[in-house]
C-alpha cells in the first residue's frame, strides 16, 4: 500500500519545503493539478530532478488533447499522468499509448463517475490504474463515504488510489477496502508537523498491511 502526498494549492517553496519534511516517508509526489497551473511542466521537472528515485505523479487531469498533454507531462519527467475518466474514449486511448511508448503509466480519474460500466470500458481501453476521486468542492457537503469503492469492486485487475479530504482519523475505515495508493493532501499540507502526520499515516498502514 502506498502514499500518495498530493501537493496541491501550494507556491513552489512551499512544494519543496514540505518535501524536505515528508519525502523519504512517502512513495509517490503527486504535483496538484493548481500547483502545475501556477508553474507549468518546469515545476514537475524541478521536482523530478530534485527527487529522481521517487515516483513523480503529474496531476494533468487532461480532458482532451490527450496526446500532447500526456507527451508534457512524461517529457517533463512525470511517471504517471491523470486522465479524467470523463473524457472521450479516444482521448483516454492517446493518453495510455503515449505512456505505453514511454513505459510510462496512466492514473484514471474517476472524480464524477457514479456508473460501474464506465469503469468497464476504462478497463477496456488498456487502463491498469484508477483513482476513486471524492472532490475538494464534493468534501464541503460532507465527507467521503465508503460506498465510492463499489465502482471498482471486484476489478481485480485495476490499481485502485483513492482521494478526498483523507486524514489519519478517516484512514482505518478506508484501508477496510484495501486501496492500493492512498492519496493524501491538506492533512499533512496544512499540518503544523507535516512528517508527523505523514508517520503517523504510514504507521496506521503498516499495521494494517502486518495484520490482514
Ligand atoms: O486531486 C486533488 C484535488 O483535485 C487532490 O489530490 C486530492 O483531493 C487529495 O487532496 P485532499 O486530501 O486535500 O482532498
Amino acid at each position: 500500500m502506498k502514499i500518495q502526498l498530493a501537493l496541491d494549492r501550494l507556491t513552489r517553496d512551499e512544494c519543496f519545503a514540505i518535501l524536505e519534511q515528508t519525502e523519504a516517508h512517502i512513495d509517490w509526489i503527486e504535483v496538484g493539478t493548481g500547483v502545475i497551473k501556477e508553474y507549468g511542466m518546469a515545476i514537475v521537472r524541478e521536482i523530478k530532478e530534485t527527487f529522481p528515485h521517487r515516483t513523480v505523479v503529474a496531476d494533468m487531469k487532461t480532458c482532451d488533447a490527450g496526446k500532447h498533454e500526456a507527451l508534457q507531462a512524461f517529457e517533463a519527467g512525470a511517471d504517471i499522468t491523470t486522465v479524467m475518466a470523463f473524457s472521450a474514449d479516444q482521448t483516454i486511448a492517446d493518453v495510455l499509448k503515449v505512456a505505453k511508448d514511454k513505459e510510462k503509466r496512466v492514473m484514471i480519474d474517476l472524480l464524477g463517475v457514479t456508473n460501474p460500466d464506465r469503469i468497464a470500458v476504462i478497463e477496456e481501453l488498456g487502463a491498469d490504474l484508477v483513482s476513486l476521486h471524492y472532490g475538494k468542492d464534493m468534501q464541503k457537503g460532507g465527507a467521503m463515504k465508503l460506498d465510492l469503492f463499489s465502482l471498482t469492486e471486484g476489478r481485480k485487475n485495476l490499481e485502485v488510489a483513492v482521494a478526498g479530504g483523507i486524514s489519519p482519523d478517516s484512514l482505518p475505515e478506508i484501508l477496510r477496502k484495501s486501496p492500493s495508493v492512498v492519496i493524501v493532501g491538506s492533512a499533512v499540507t496544512k499540518a503544523d508537523d507535516k512528517k508527523q502526520v505523514v508517520l503517523k499515516m504510514r504507521g496506521v498502514m503498516d499495521d494494517y498491511e502486518n495484520n490482514h
